[in-house]
């Protein structure tokens, strides 16, 4: 999969508020209630990374997860960093 240039990026990252281009990644911040709640989501994402093959360089401390996503074979962001960001906002509103 090709690396998106950083005008469609941008252009994309309209539909995507919580999400913005950093480092050439993806990158969003997500805060819960408490780290129960936290690591609740970390682990529906982890599935859906599993199902996806495509997984976050991602930090968590108590209720703050920290999330970055990258294609590293096109070294940058690609389609199917957009595919997992949309599945990490579907968890992550129900977990809200
Ligand atoms: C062999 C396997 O398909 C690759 O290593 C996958 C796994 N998960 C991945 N995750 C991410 N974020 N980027 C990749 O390029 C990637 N490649």
């Amino acid at each position: 999969m090709s690396k998106l240039s950083n005008e469609v990026i941008e252009k994309k990252l309209l539909q995507f508020p919580d999400w913005e281009l950093k480092d050439d990644t993806l990158y969003a911040e997500f805060e819960f209630e408490n780290f129960k709640d936290c690591f609740s989501a970390m682990s529906r994402i982890a599935f859906e990374c599993e199902a996806q093959n495509h997984h976050p360089n991602w930090s968590n401390v108590y209720n703050l997860l920290k999330i970055s996503l990258s294609t590293h074979d096109a070294d940058g962001v690609t389609q199917k960093d957009f595919d997992l960001a949309e599945a990490i906002e579907e968890i992550v509103e129900v977990e809200d």
